[in-house]
């Protein structure tokens, strides 16, 4: 591991406990903090509901990140990655989680994957929702599409299977703050929450080709400790013997992801390795995990994907902060 320094605080600075203007004056709340009737929103025909922005204190506490060095861990085969432990301080990060948890609509997709001739349900293991275009379209401010190259609205047929929606200014502050720290841009933003350790991603990599080669992916998390694994892909037999042969029975790369930290995967990283967050029993986790992942389509195939796989065409969830759980919306609506 090697440790970078940051282009915006003296490297000494990171490694001071935390100043004593962070100390908190009241315990961190436990849901969302009420917002005032005026307080503005992000709405647009594609939205469910609208979506409050960040309020200015939490914007200001933003300024202050990244809040550690990164440490850079590429002492593996293909392995290059970015640790910011943490990128926005505990009592920052569980105020984003529960703002996030409390004012987002999600999704728990459901879609069918076809093995020969076995077709088979998947139910993805956690809530997710997206918002975000690739690079060949814009946003206009009143949320409709146009095309990048030329600025005028795009055929209505260039998504024929989704809705995209623009960022709302809750994500795009973190987006921002994000591309600034990893040096990287982005016009993804993918959120999932896992509400107990039940809920999980299994091993993937994000190597798909919209998005492009050696693609750069920054992941925060919020709320609740969950274990972030990687194992390198598996070695084909014609390189036994070599290096790279000993990946294939070595022990995962754990990083116990906390509230407020990010990590950067980037260069050979998502062609040659695999990541998940594993079910785990009990502990933090029942807490509930909220993860923000930043990343750049460049081609229309990418939007289509990000979207059928996030949003897709079941109900929309939201937190309910009489039951402390997530609720289909409509229900939400009826029950109050
Ligand atoms: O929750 C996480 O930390 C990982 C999420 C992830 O790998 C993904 O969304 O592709
Ligand atoms: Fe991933």
């Amino acid at each position: 591991m090697q440790t970078t320094g940051s282009k915006k605080r003296a490297l000494t600075e990171f490694f001071s406990p935390a100043s004593p203007k962070r100390a908190r004056k009241c315990p961190p709340p436990s849901e969302a903090k009420a917002l005032p009737p005026d307080h503005p929103h992000d709405s647009y025909t594609t939205y469910p509901i609208p979506v409050p922005h960040l309020p200015a204190y939490l914007c200001n506490e933003l300024l202050e990140a990244p809040f550690a060095a990164s440490k850079r861990i590429n002492d593996q085969a293909d392995l290059d990655i970015l640790y910011f432990q943490p990128f926005v301080p505990k009592d920052v990060a569980d105020d984003l989680f529960h703002f996030i948890r409390g004012h987002l609509f999600f999704y728990r997709v459901q879609y069918k994957i076809k093995r020969g001739s076995i077709e088979t349900l998947i139910n993805t293991p956690r809530y997710t929702t997206v918002f975000g275009l690739d690079d060949t379209s814009q946003f206009h401010t009143d949320g409709s599409i146009l095309e990048a190259s030329t600025s005028k609205p795009i055929s209505p047929n260039k998504y024929p299977t989704c809705s995209p929606r623009p960022i709302p200014q809750c994500l795009d502050e973190l987006r921002k703050i994000t591309e600034t720290f990893t040096e990287s841009s982005y016009n993804f933003c993918l959120v999932n929450y896992y509400a107990n350790g039940e809920d999980s991603i299994s091993y993937h990599s994000d190597d798909e080709r919209f998005l492009g080669a050696d693609p750069a992916i920054a992941s925060l998390s919020l709320g609740a400790k969950r274990d972030f694994l990687m194992k390198h892909k598996p070695v084909p037999p014609k390189e036994n013997g070599s290096a790279l042969n000993s990946l294939n029975s070595a022990k995962p790369l754990k990083l116990p992801l906390a509230s407020g930290d990010l990590i950067l995967m980037r260069g050979k990283t998502q062609a040659n390795w695999l990541h998940s967050i594993p079910k785990r029993k009990g502990g933090e986790s029942d807490q509930g995990r909220v993860n923000i992942t930043f990343r750049k389509a460049m081609v229309k195939g990418g939007t289509e994907n990000y979207y059928q796989y996030n949003v897709g065409k079941g109900a929309v969830w939201r937190w309910n902060v009489v039951k402390r759980e997530m609720v289909p919306w409509q229900a939400d609506v009826k029950t109050g």
